[in-house]
């Protein structure tokens, strides 16, 4: 059977990743397999233009057996595509065999807290969604906020992207406090008891690494890591290897209880 983000047992360790062409995105993917991820998420904003096409992609995805996510967010350095332009993109990402597509959850409708309420751009989101659906991939709603969030707010945010079709649904907060940090696990487990739909729920900020690494014991079914660090791309998440070890160690899922 074919893995996919949604058919596997345990939380996804997920390599994430850019490049700058196609050799190079193939190269970081195999880096990401032979460190043990499960699945591989690739950001296309650093993608050259020429590139961003099924078959260049195609080519990627063909090169690893792991199922990859592909996301391309508005802070493109290279084109500025509108967001129309940019979902062609990830539409081509769906036909070359992409497993996950992520949508932005203010896409059409630049909003607060990346969630647009606005019931156009919705309906637009939902007929986007569905062209996704056709072409065989799943799909993420995504939000990314640079501050802390309460559990109940997440959860309300989330409910309303998980009407949206979504098969996954995805928040990034910030945690830089203990108080924060203490809410991030406790809006993960409410998460894990009030949502129906599988989740990704990760913080980033001065107290985010804690969260990160015992997030996905707690409930949260996606979740990304690094080969190594690359400077150019950020040091957000912990390694592949170190999140592996962690979680081969911990012998504790909830979703095992
Ligand atoms: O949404 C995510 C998760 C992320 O924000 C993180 O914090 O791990 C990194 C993003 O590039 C990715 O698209």
């Amino acid at each position: 059977m074919k893995r996919t983000f949604l058919n596997q047992p345990d939380p996804v360790v997920t390599g994430i990743f850019a490049g700058q062409t196609p050799a190079e995105l193939t190269a970081e993917a195999r880096n990401c397999e032979f460190e043990g991820a499960d699945g591989l998420a690739v950001d296309l904003g650093d993608l050259k233009p020429e590139f961003r096409k099924r078959d260049a992609l195609k080519g990627v995805i063909d090169a690893v057996r792991l199922p990859f996510m592909f996301c391309f967010y508005r802070n493109d350095p290279q084109q500025h595509l509108g967001d129309d332009a940019r979902q062609e993109v990830l539409l081509a990402a769906a036909d070359a065999g992409a497993s996950i597509i992520d949508v932005m959850g203010d896409l059409y409708d630049p909003s607060p807290m990346e969630l647009t309420r606005n019931q156009a751009a919705v309906d637009k989101q939902k007929r986007l969604i569905d062209r996704i659906h056709g072409k065989g991939a799943d799909v993420v709603i995504s939000s990314h906020m640079q501050c802390p969030r309460t559990a109940e707010q997440v959860l309300e945010h989330l409910s309303e992207t998980a009407k949206r079709d979504a098969d996954v649904v995805k928040i990034v907060t910030t945690v830089n406090s203990d108080d924060e940090l203490a809410e991030a696990f406790r809006t993960t487990l409410l998460l894990k008891r009030e949502l129906k739909l599988p989740f990704i729920h990760l913080c980033n900020g001065s107290y985010s690494r804690p969260h990160r690494f015992m997030g996905p014991a707690l409930g949260v079914s996606i979740l990304f890591a690094v080969s190594r660090y690359e400077p150019r791309y950020g040091m957000g998440q912990p390694t592949i290897r170190a999140m592996k070890t962690v979680l081969q160690n911990m012998h504790w899922n909830i979703n095992n209880l």
